[in-house]
């Protein structure tokens, strides 16, 4: 750890003692506040600042008001619990099916067994004529019965088996439609409806890949509302809420079925733009800004204008997707440097 992160590990353990209740006060139970920390502290190193009390309490307080994939509401819990015990059950069924499936295969392949050895005995009598031909046919008529008999068992089992594995099937089908619900809850996050930090990370790992593989471009927009905090002093914590649902929507209207919004931070958003340079990710930004200048929140009548920074980066064919999110973020913070309501394009 360099020397920096060390002095601000020891600034945190006099904040922890001052101002935990205060901090804490901002964050999900589901949260670990050390884990926070790490991650605060990373991102004022990357992005070179000094780690000062107010710096790192801002940092913390930001990853702290991201909505945790844990954080899901009691409803959404039931689901989850509702669709293990779904799968449980069968899982149960099928070991039944397969149970009752295997022993009368086993016992119609063990009379069959049988059967053939009779049949060839019976055969063989006949050939050395050891064998009276009434015996013979009375022999072959018991046996033929017992073939019946044992092929008829096993046609009802496997009839039987078979509608039960039908059965099975349309319950593997229904637990996988649930289960592409709860994958979509999971990776929501709560307020905005844009995709999680959690949902994004597996996705920017398959996504980069397939970019890389097939040679398309891909591009990343991160962009952040500017100075919110005055929103949420001015106005109140409620309302800042919503103009985070009001942006959410607003970019969701300039972006294609392909593209993915993710809320990435507290007021901090990310695109992800599948088979777009950094020329077509500008194009989108820039109507992104004339949407929301047309389009303004309105607080009580009053015509609350919001600005954002932002950072864009297309994939080189050497880095992977993380590499490409933090040229994003490096160049968003450039512009914030530079003053407000900026884009920057990424080196
Ligand atoms: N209402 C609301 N506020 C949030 C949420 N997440 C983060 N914030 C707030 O966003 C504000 C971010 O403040 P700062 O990091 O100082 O950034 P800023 O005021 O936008 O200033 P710049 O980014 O430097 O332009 C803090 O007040 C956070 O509490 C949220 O889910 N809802």
């Amino acid at each position: 750890m360099d020397s920096s992160l060390v002095i601000a590990y020891n600034r945190f353990s006099k904040l922890s003692c001052n101002g935990l209740v205060y901090l804490m006060s901002n964050v999900s139970p589901s949260i670990n506040p050390v884990e926070i920390a790490r991650i605060a502290l990373k991102k004022l190193s990357e992005r070179g600042l000094a780690p000062t009390p107010e710096n790192y309490t801002k940092f913390y307080n930001a990853i702290a008001t991201i909505k945790s994939p844990d954080a899901k509401t009691s409803n959404e819990t039931l689901q989850a619990w509702q669709l293990l015990y779904k799968v449980e059950d069968m899982l149960g069924d099928m070991d039944e099916t397969t149970g009752q499936l295997l022993t009368a295969l086993a016992g119609g392949n063990e009379a069959m067994s049988v059967s053939l050895d009779l049949l060839q005995d019976t055969r063989r009598a006949h050939l050395e004529q050891r064998a009276s031909p009434d015996d013979t046919h009375s022999k072959l008529e018991n046996l033929l019965n017992t073939i019946i008999n044992s092929t008829s068992e096993m046609h009802s089992s496997v009839t039987a088996s078979k509608t039960d594995l039908l059965a099975i099937r349309d319950s593997v089908r229904s637990i996988e439609e649930n289960l592409e619900v709860n994958r979509q809850i999971l990776e929501q996050d709560a307020l905005t409806g844009a995709m999680n930090r959690q949902g994004f990370d597996n996705r920017l790992v398959r996504e980069a890949k397939l970019a890389q593989r097939h040679g398309h471009k891909l591009s990343v927009v991160l962009f952040d509302l500017d100075d919110f905090k005055l929103v949420n002093d001015r106005f109140g914590h409620a309302v800042g809420d919503n103009v985070l649902v009001h942006i959410a929507g607003l970019a969701r209207s300039v972006l294609r079925e392909s593209d993915i919004l993710v809320r990435y931070g507290g007021e901090e958003f990310l695109i992800l733009l599948a088979e777009t340079d950094i020329h077509g990710a500008l194009y989108v930004l820039e109507r992104l800004q004339q949407v929301a200048r047309r389009n303004p929140f309105m607080h009580r009548q009053q015509r609350l204008d919001v600005t954002f920074s932002a950072g864009i980066a297309m994939l080189r064919s050497d880095e992977n997707g993380r590499a490409l999110v933090l040229r994003a973020d490096e160049a968003l913070y450039v512009a914030k440097r530079n003053g407000r309501g900026l884009i920057e394009m990424a080196e």
